[in-house]
């Protein structure tokens, strides 16, 4: 990966938890964005949290993305889980955000949904696989009397919804996909790969491609 090349052979996380300066910027510029897209989710698309009593976000940095949904959706159970390092911040009593402290390659809580922020543009296929396969089996037969539960993704669908005929924002799918290769090895995906993905993380119920929030889209896959 380029950028471990030029940091020692340190990933771009490792590297953050040593540099709390960096760590403050990339937080706060995701936290900006957070804001941006929670206030389009809550807004424009409730019906993705009906029957969600609890709801997981995996890689929820500061939790800001979490507290906005936690707001919106009172009743809600709402965790953040981030590595351990970043969730330290998150104020449960003022947020009512709970705050799960962990490594999601070891696991993810169970919950009625999981979210997935920009998360799996910044890994490879085979690390995308075993998050998928964390967060279905997280989803899966919380409640058996329940309809089971549902991954929600936050990404880019290369060449998707609001990009078609835009110059603009073809280029920065482009731009975001040299960028995720050359700082995580990771990658945009366009509906054919996503649909790989899903398949071979076992998500027999399918996907769906909610809608589209510029060049990124709101992606549901069901176990
Ligand atoms: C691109 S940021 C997205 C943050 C947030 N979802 C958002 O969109 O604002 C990726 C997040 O994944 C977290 N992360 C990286 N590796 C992780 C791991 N092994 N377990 C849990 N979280 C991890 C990072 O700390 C970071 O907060």
């Amino acid at each position: 990966v380029p950028f471990a090349a030029g940091h020692g052979g340190a990933s771009f996380w490792e590297r953050m938890e040593k540099d709390p300066a960096q760590k403050k910027s990339f937080h706060d510029s995701m936290a900006a964005d957070s804001v941006l897209v929670a206030g389009v989710m809550v807004a424009e698309c409730r019906e993705v949290f009906d029957g969600v009593e609890s709801l997981v976000d995996v890689g929820g940095g500061n939790g800001t993305m979490a507290v906005a949904i936690a707001r919106s959706f009172p009743k809600m159970e709402c965790t953040v889980f981030d590595l351990p390092y970043v969730v330290a911040n998150v104020k449960e009593e003022e947020s009512g955000v709970e705050n799960f402290r962990g490594n999601m390659f070891d696991g993810i809580p169970p919950a009625d949904a999981v979210l997935l922020k920009t998360i799996l543009h910044d890994w490879d296929d085979e690390k995308c696989l075993e998050i998928l396969k964390s967060c279905r089996e997280a989803v899966s037969g919380r409640d058996e009397k329940k309809k089971k539960g549902k991954v929600i993704i936050i990404d880019m669908v290369v060449g998707n919804g609001d990009v078609v005929g835009n110059r603009e924002m073809y280029q920065a799918q482009f731009s975001f996909d040299l960028l995720m290769f050359a700082t995580f090895n990771g990658k945009e995906r366009d509906e054919e790969e996503w649909r790989s993905l899903f398949l071979a993380a076992g998500f027999s119920g399918g996907y769906k491609i909610i809608r589209s929030l510029g060049p990124r889209s709101l992606i549901e896959a069901y176990p």
